[in-house]
């Protein structure tokens, strides 16, 4: 039952962005590219982030991979693995790229890394059709992210455990009330955030995404108008 809501919710937002005019998808997409690296570079620590090469009617992550690999940052984007797992590889301009075997999108072929390569990566940016204030999103309908995620976390709080054992600071969970902070003066600190890239009208009030078990919400989203955090990790 609840599939078959989160399945026609799919639709219906997939529907919506194929419907978007291809002049405001691209502005979008240029607005987004700017919003996340003005964001982004100044606070960058390790210069590594996470992202995707955009396909179909996604927003277009093409001008910001380049200007992030011009600025230094190495880029991450995920390789589909059989069982719904997703590994990563490092992109950059001209890489090659190969078909991948399980989805039908092309991915570079190179060294592929586990999960815990993001101990070393800032920002990991999430597909997603539609989020919500509580963080949670919809995806393709692979669950790939839920999984991703799911493993993301778990290492993210073995790492803030030890961090906190030996410094007693406090950590807690995501799920507060969003704030949204054009200049996203209050990000959570855990490492690495994870924000869903979206359009402006597929960032929803709470509880409008429907949601199920396996769901793993993110920290915040981005969108042409700037970051919305969903509360303190
Ligand atoms: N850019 C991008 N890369 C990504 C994802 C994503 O959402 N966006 N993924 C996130 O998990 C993973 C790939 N997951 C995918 C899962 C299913 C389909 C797929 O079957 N697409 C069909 C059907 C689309 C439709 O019904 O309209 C297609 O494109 O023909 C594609 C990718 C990893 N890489
Ligand atoms: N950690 C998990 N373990 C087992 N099954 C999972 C897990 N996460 C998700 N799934 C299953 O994967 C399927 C797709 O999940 P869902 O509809 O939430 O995908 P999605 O979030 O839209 O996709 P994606 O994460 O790839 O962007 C569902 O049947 C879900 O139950």
């Amino acid at each position: 039952m609840l599939t078959h809501r989160k399945q026609d919710f799919r639709t219906l937002w997939r529907a919506r962005r194929r419907e978007l005019d291809p002049a405001d998808r691209a502005a979008q997409s240029a607005d987004l590219t700017s919003t996340i690296l003005d964001w982004y570079l100044p606070r960058a620590q390790h210069r590594r982030v996470a992202a995707v090469l955009s396909y179909g009617a996604e927003p277009d992550t093409g001008a910001l991979l380049e200007a992030l690999h011009r600025a230094g940052v190495e880029v991450l984007v995920p390789i589909t693995e059989p069982e719904r797992q997703l590994s990563w590889t490092a992109w950059h301009p001209g890489v090659e790229v190969a078909r991948s075997s399980v989805a039908p999108i092309d991915e570079p072929v190179g060294e592929r890394l586990g999960v815990e390569t993001m101990e070393t990566v800032d920002l990991v940016l999430v597909p997603a059709q539609a989020v919500d204030t509580r963080g949670f999103r919809l995806g393709q309908g692979g669950g790939y992210y839920d999984r991703f995620l799911a493993a993301l976390y778990r290492q993210r709080s073995a790492s803030i455990t030890s961090i906190t054992s030996s410094t007693s600071s406090t950590s807690s969970v995501p799920g507060a009330d969003a704030t949204t902070t054009p200049d996203a003066g209050s990000a959570p600190s855990a490492a690495p955030l994870t924000v869903a890239v979206v359009f402006r009208h597929e960032l929803m009030t709470r509880g409008q995404v429907p949601t199920s078990g396996f769901d793993e919400p993110v920290d915040g989203a981005v969108t042409a108008d700037g970051f919305t955090w969903f509360g303190q990790v």
